[in-house]
């Protein structure tokens, strides 16, 4: 008689333990939340749903494909590309390789816009023309839209790729009426030609600000999966320089001007926007304590 090879059968939790223990050895960051998100991607269940159904078995075919993820999860990959999608301000972006994973701290950001144009606290509606330089995924365009229907948002960012990620959060999101998409670049002389609107109460962005002296000393799987283009200049404060005077010439008298900064590039940066016009300047700390969203008002 043939000796047959015994197939182990697995249930979830103890999945999840093994594959956590594995990550571990691996020197994954994060393994417990990597190995129940990628399970319960495979699976279509919340990290909630997997220890409801603790005992449930998990056939070869779904085996395979979390094998196939978690390999690439040891690799470095992050885990919102293999899942495709991460939260936002309580909403859910799809996410892929052509934009940065969004952020915690670009949600104090939002916060920050909200608080500038009076809409912190329930029943805020203002008819306001946003602009979002750097859109990227459309976090911050889109999560603004959805939470005042009034808004609208022109959301520009330099990279057609970027954009395609965008436009499917904004029909993900039902607010196609709001958001524009538009391929911009902010170095561009003629940037304010291509907008729909000639002025805006708020501009708000998130640019790359990490300068390229810092790169090395990234984690591995941000410097080898997400673009580059979305996280670093030369000196860091090139793109704030050149945002703020496009924004001194795009706002309306008393418009404000919304940045997420560079924990050490707040003072650098008070000083050109003040060389810009702006005055009323603040800054944020972020959860760690470090200067993180900067807010100005024009002229
Ligand atoms: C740090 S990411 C922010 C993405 C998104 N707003 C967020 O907060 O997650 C910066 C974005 O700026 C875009 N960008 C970089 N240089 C640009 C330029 N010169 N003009 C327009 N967009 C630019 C990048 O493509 C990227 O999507």
């Amino acid at each position: 008689m043939g000796v047959m090879e015994e197939v182990k059968e697995w249930e979830v939790v103890e999945l999840l333990k093994t594959t956590t223990a594995f990550f571990v050895t691996k020197k994954v960051d994060e393994p417990r939340i990597s190995a129940e998100l990628l399970l319960g991607h495979v699976l279509g269940k919340s990290r909630l749903e997997l220890y409801l159904h603790h005992n449930r078995p998990v056939y070869q075919d779904e085996l395979d494909r979390f094998r196939r993820l978690c390999r690439q999860r040891i690799e470095g990959r992050p885990v919102q590309y293999l899942t495709g999608e991460q939260y936002f301000y309580g909403l859910q972006f799809f996410v892929d390789e052509r934009v940065l994973i969004p952020r915690p701290e670009t949600e104090l950001l939002v916060e920050q816009v909200l608080d500038a144009l009076g809409m912190t606290g329930r029943g805020g509606s203002r008819k306001a023309k946003i602009l979002d330089i750097g859109t990227g995924s459309g976090c911050i365009a889109v999560t603004l839209a959805k939470l005042f229907p009034e808004l609208t948002v022109s959301a520009i960012d330099c990279s057609l790729e970027a954009l395609e990620v965008a436009r499917i959060n904004v029909l993900k999101h039902g607010v196609e009426s709001q958001v524009s998409c538009i391929h911009a670049d902010f170095f561009d002389e003629f940037f304010a030609t291509r907008l729909p609107e000639t002025s805006y109460d708020l501009i708000v962005s998130n640019p790359p600000y990490i300068p390229v002296c810092e790169w090395e000393g990234l984690q591995r799987e941000v410097k080898q999966y997400e673009p580059k283009i979305a996280l670093t200049t030369p000196q860091g404060v090139e793109c704030y320089h050149a945002i703020a005077a496009q924004a001194a010439k795009l706002l309306v008298p008393g418009g404000r001007l919304c940045f997420e900064l560079h924990a050490d590039a707040a003072a650098v940066v008070s000083e050109l926007l003040e060389a810009n016009g702006f005055g009323g300047i603040t800054v944020t700390k972020d959860y760690s304590g470090l200067d993180r969203i900067l807010s100005a008002i024009s002229g």
